[in-house]
C-alpha cells in the first residue's frame, strides 16, 4: 500500500473479463486526469509459449504440476518486485507477453514471446495492473498487501468457461478441445491460486448468466448485458462513501441481495464501475495530495 504511489488491480481467471474491464478504469483515469502505468498480468509468465510447451511436456512425465495459474508458470517474484519498488518510488519494470498477430504488430515482437523488460514510464499517478494475480498469495509472497484497490472480476464459472472458449478459438486460434484441455490441466492451480484472491478484493464483480449456460462446450454465444445479471460485494466497506452513493437509488432495477450486496442489471456494470470505482479512484489521487478537497 502506498499513499503517494498507488496500485489498482483487476484479477481474475482466464476469460473472465479482466480486459473488458480495462477499459472502464482507462476511461476513468482519463477522466479524473490520473496518469496510469498499465501492467498486464500475462507478462509475468516464466515461460515464453515455445518454452511453455516444452516445459508442459517435461512436467507431464514427471508428474508435476504446471500451467499458467500457479507459481511454476509464473514470476510471483517478479511481480512483488515491481508492486513494491512503484509503492515505494513510482518505479519498477514492466514487459508484455504477445497473444496473437494484433499485439504482435502493436508490440514489434512475434507471437508467444515477450517483449524485452523496460522501466515503466516516469510521473505516472498510479499503477495499473491488469490479469490473472492482482492479488495472489503463496507462502511468503503476499502480492494483494501491496495493492491499493483490488478489484475481482469473477463470473460464474459457466460463464467464465463460456466466454474463454469463445475468445481462445474467436481471437487466438484455439480448437474448442484445446480450451477444455487447457481448463482441465488448469483446474488444481485454479482452485489453489485463483479463486483465493476474490477473499482479498475490495470489491468483486460477478457477472451471472440468466441464459442457459450449463453445458459451456455448447454455448455458441457469450450471454449479452441483457441476459445477464451483475453481483457486486463490498469485502471492504467505506460506509462513508458507498452509502453516500445510495447505489441502489441510482442504479434503475438494482436491488440487495444480502449484506454489503447490490445485484444490478447486466447492461448497468459500466455504469456502476464507473460510479463506484470514480469515488474510490479520486480518493486515492486525493490522499496523493493531487486534487483539492473539493474536487
Ligand atoms: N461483460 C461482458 N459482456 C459480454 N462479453 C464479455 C464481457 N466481459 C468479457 N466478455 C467477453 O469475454 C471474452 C473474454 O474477455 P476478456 O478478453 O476481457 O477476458 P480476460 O479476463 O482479459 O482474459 P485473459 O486474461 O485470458 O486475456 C471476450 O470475448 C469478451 O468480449
Ligand atoms: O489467457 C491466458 C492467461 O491469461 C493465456 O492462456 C496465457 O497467457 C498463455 O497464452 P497462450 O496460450 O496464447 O500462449
Amino acid at each position: 500500500m502506498s499513499r503517494k504511489h498507488p496500485i489498482i488491480a483487476v484479477t481474475g481467471s482466464s476469460g473472465a473479463g479482466t480486459s473488458t474491464v480495462k477499459k472502464a478504469l482507462e476511461h476513468i483515469f482519463r477522466r479524473v486526469g490520473a496518469r496510469a502505468a498499465f501492467v498486464e498480468g500475462d507478462s509475468f509468465h516464466r515461460f515464453d509459449r515455445k518454452k511453455m510447451k516444452a516445459e508442459l511436456k517435461k512436467a507431464k512425465a514427471e508428474g508435476r504440476n504446471l500451467s499458467h495459474f500457479g507459481p511454476e508458470g509464473n514470476l510471483f517474484e517478479k511481480q512483488l518486485e515491481l508492486f513494491r519498488s512503484y509503492g515505494t518510488n513510482g518505479n519498477g519494470m514492466r514487459r508484455f507477453y504477445v497473444h496473437n498477430e494484433e499485439e504482435a504488430n502493436r508490440l514489434d515482437s512475434p507471437p508467444g514471446t515477450f517483449t524485452e523488460w523496460e522501466p515503466i514510464p516516469p510521473d505516472t499517478d498510479l499503477l495499473f495492473y491488469e490479469g490473472l494475480h492482482g492479488g495472489v498469495t503463496d507462502g511468503e509472497i503476499d502480492i494483494a498487501r501491496e495493492v491499493d484497490l483490488l478489484i475481482g472480476v469473477c463470473p460464474t464459472i459457466n460463464l467464465e468457461w463460456v466466454q474463454k472458449i469463445h475468445r481462445d478459438t474467436g481471437e487466438r486460434g484455439y480448437r474448442p478441445e484445446d480450451v477444455k484441455d487447457i481448463i482441465y490441466r488448469r483446474m488444481y492451480d485454479y482452485m489453489h491460486y485463483i479463486l483465493p484472491q476474490f477473499s482479498q478484493t475490495h470489491i468483486n464483480f460477478q457477472r451471472i448468466p440468466v441464459t442457459d449456460t450449463s453445458n459451456p462446450f455448447a454455448v455458441t454465444n457469450i450471454p449479452t448485458a441483457d441476459q445477464s445479471l451483475v453481483m457486486i460485494h463490498f469485502l471492504k466497506p467505506r460506509p462513508d462513501v458507498e452509502y453516500k452513493l445510495n447505489l441502489k437509488g441510482l442504479i434503475e432495477g438494482s436491488f440487495i441481495s444480502g449484506f454489503n450486496t447490490l445485484v444490478i442489471p447486466g447492461g448497468k456494470m459500466m455504469y456502476a464501475m464507473e460510479l463506484i470505482l470514480t469515488t474510490r479512484i479520486l480518493e486515492l489521487m486525493q490522499r496523493r495530495g493531487h486534487l483539492s478537497e473539493d474536487n
